[in-house]
């Protein structure tokens, strides 16, 4: 059943606090074609790779993903715990709070997910990944109208992207066909009030401060879109800089943010940034945490690196970067995803060498 007992945000997100301010991209411009508009987006991707996006026009279909994920979490462990996405190295599925790393000393992640599958949700009933709680079945127009729209706004961006790089029109729209496996896909995400179903507390990081609930990390995918509830937690390390700063949870829109792949597509024209979740700031570390995000990906078979034999700008680049130099040889977008979603795994880790081993475009040179 639909729930009507919970209004969000239950507390305000503070309204002095300092936050990093974003630049704010209207998706209804960019479809227009508007070249200022483009500029914004392209600015927003060559600097800090974050921004806001409005107007991207699905709005209704964020509240029932949310019910989705409400529902999902509220089911006994017995019907969710053979969905959980295991130790292998596939993100499709349920992922209990604690099951992942946040950091090299090993403390645990404190929220739950409920991913699908673009392929999943797209093929549905045929199943490409895996199968889901019934939760999902049930409202399996919900999760299938959540995934076109979002996986349609991100391939506008990428469409409008690639021109301001040198590349043919489609390259990117190539590397994400419908019918391709890939690791496409939804995530709602829980952190639970302090006392609830679900809740673990926060460890203490290698700084002694408290660990993060969302380990700091870079997205591994094209680009993501984060729809919140109204409450904060979200933090990014801007370049050059050791200070974490509050992204500010704004009505109405999305927070998307440059993943690893396209970083390195791009021979790091577009950057990939840390960000992490910690406990959102008093009053609303007293309230569940709720998230959403849908996350576009490369096909698993494609090579990941630098597209710099269809663009002399991304040759350029690529030549002069040190972290592209780096890169893995002979990698695949899927070894990519699956090397990082395995290795944050608890039980997968033997050290720190282990996260270290699970990170991405976070660290020059990057881990082999
Ligand atoms: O919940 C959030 O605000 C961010 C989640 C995130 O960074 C992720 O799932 O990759
Ligand atoms: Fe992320």
């Amino acid at each position: 059943m639909p729930s009507v007992d919970l209004q969000y945000p239950r507390t305000d997100f503070p309204a002095d606090l300092e936050c990093h301010p974003l630049l704010v991209v209207d998706f209804a411009k960019i479809a227009a074609g508007d070249e200022q508009e483009i500029d914004a987006l392209y600015s927003a991707c060559t600097n800090l790779g974050f921004f806001y996006l409005k107007n991207f026009g699905f709005e209704e279909v964020i509240e029932p993903m949310f019910e989705m994920g409400k529902a999902t979490f509220s089911l006994p462990d017995d019907e969710l715990m053979p969905f959980e996405q295991g130790d292998s190295g596939m993100s499709a599925g349920y992922k209990k709070a604690g099951a992942n790393n946040v950091d090299a000393k090993g403390n645990l992640d404190t929220v739950q997910f409920i991913n699908v599958s673009k392929d999943d949700a797209l093929a549905y009933p045929e199943v490409r990944h895996r199968t889901y709680p019934r939760t999902v079945n049930e409202r399996i127009k919900t999760v299938t109208s959540f995934v076109r729209q979002s996986d349609n706004v991100l391939q506008k961006l990428m469409e409008v992207l690639e021109v301001r790089i040198g590349l043919p029109k489609g390259t990117l729209a190539a590397l994400h066909k419908v019918g391709d496996i890939s690791g496409s896909e939804s995530r709602v995400i829980l952190k639970s009030a302090p006392g609830a179903r679900g809740y673990i507390p926060e460890g203490v990081g290698e700084d002694g401060n408290p660990a993060a609930a969302i380990g700091a990390h870079t997205d591994f995918g094209v680009l993501s879109m984060l729809h919140g509830r109204g409450c904060g937690g979200l933090q990014v390390l801007p370049p050059g800089t050791s200070k974490w700063q509050h992204i500010r949870p704004l009505p109405g829109h999305a927070v998307c943010n440059v993943g690893d792949t396209l970083s390195v597509f791009s021979g790091n024209i577009f950057k990939s940034n840390i960000h992490r979740v910690v406990p959102p700031p008093p009053p609303q570390d007293q309230d569940e945490r709720w998230s959403l995000v849908y996350f576009i990906r490369p096909a698993f078979a494609h090579p990941l690196r630098p597209l710099s034999d269809q663009s002399d700008l991304i040759a350029s680049h690529a030549e002069n970067d040190p972290a592209m130099q780096a890169l893995p040889k002979d990698a695949t977008a899927g070894d990519w995803y699956k090397r990082r979603i395995k290795l944050q795994r608890v039980a997968n880790r033997k050290g720190p060498e282990t996260w270290a081993q699970s990170r991405g475009t976070e660290h020059t040179p990057l881990a082999t």
